[in-house]
């Protein structure tokens, strides 16, 4: 299993080995000791799932403030995504920074986003699903959102990003300015 930062210090990339025979192949996808050593210590108490079924289909920025903010381990099991995780720490250098990584079945690759990261992702194929865990209950009144397109974020979408996907709240969500920064920086 290989562990990859970012320049911006919290999310990681994983990569899980595949043992491939001639039936196909078996993968461990998550053990609390390796991921701990690199990512630090959760405890996942929800795991979701979600099927896009149009390429081009963007979803986020998303987050959920305390006390029910989450970390996420994201991975996609069939189709192919570009996810991204945006730095939400007030007084962190790289506030409003942003890192993306595609993620598909083909690279058994997942994305770890920490608390204080604004979620989003879009699809690059048809039909895509992704499922990831995640470190606190959903909770609607705590769910928050930054506007996608954010010119202060700045994120290099792919040409097929489609803003027809959006739902309907990813239409209106707020520009990072208008934010009130929702998280510390850790060990501040
Ligand atoms: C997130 C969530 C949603 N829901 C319900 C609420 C709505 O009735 C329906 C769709 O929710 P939403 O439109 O927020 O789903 P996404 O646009 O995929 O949002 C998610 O995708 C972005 C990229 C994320 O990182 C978050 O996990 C989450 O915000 O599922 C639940 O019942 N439980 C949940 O944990």
């Amino acid at each position: 299993m290989e562990f990859r930062s970012f320049d911006i210090q919290g999310p990681v990339e994983i990569v899980p080995r595949k043992i491939e025979d001639s039936r196909g192949y078996f993968s461990e996808i998550f053990r609390v000791e390796p991921f701990a050593v690199h990512a630090g210590k959760v405890e996942f108490v929800q795991d979701n799932q979600s099927l896009s079924v149009r390429p081009g289909t963007i979803r986020g920025i998303h987050f959920q403030t305390e006390p029910a903010a989450q970390g996420k381990l994201v991975r996609c099991l069939s189709g192919s995504v570009l996810d991204v995780a945006v730095d939400l720490r007030k007084d962190s250098p790289s506030y409003g920074r942003w890192i993306a990584v595609t993620l598909n079945p083909d690279t058994n690759n997942q994305l770890w986003i920490p608390v204080g990261f604004g979620h989003a992702f879009c699809t690059l194929e048809p039909n895509s699903v992704i499922s990831y865990r995640v470190t606190n209950y959903y909770s609607p009144d705590h769910d928050k959102g930054v506007a996608w397109d954010d010119s202060d974020i700045g994120i290099d979408w792919p040409a097929i990003a489609d803003p027809e996907t959006l739902s309907a709240k990813d239409r209106v969500q707020p520009k990072l300015a208008d934010l009130e920064a929702y998280f510390p920086v850790e060990g501040h």
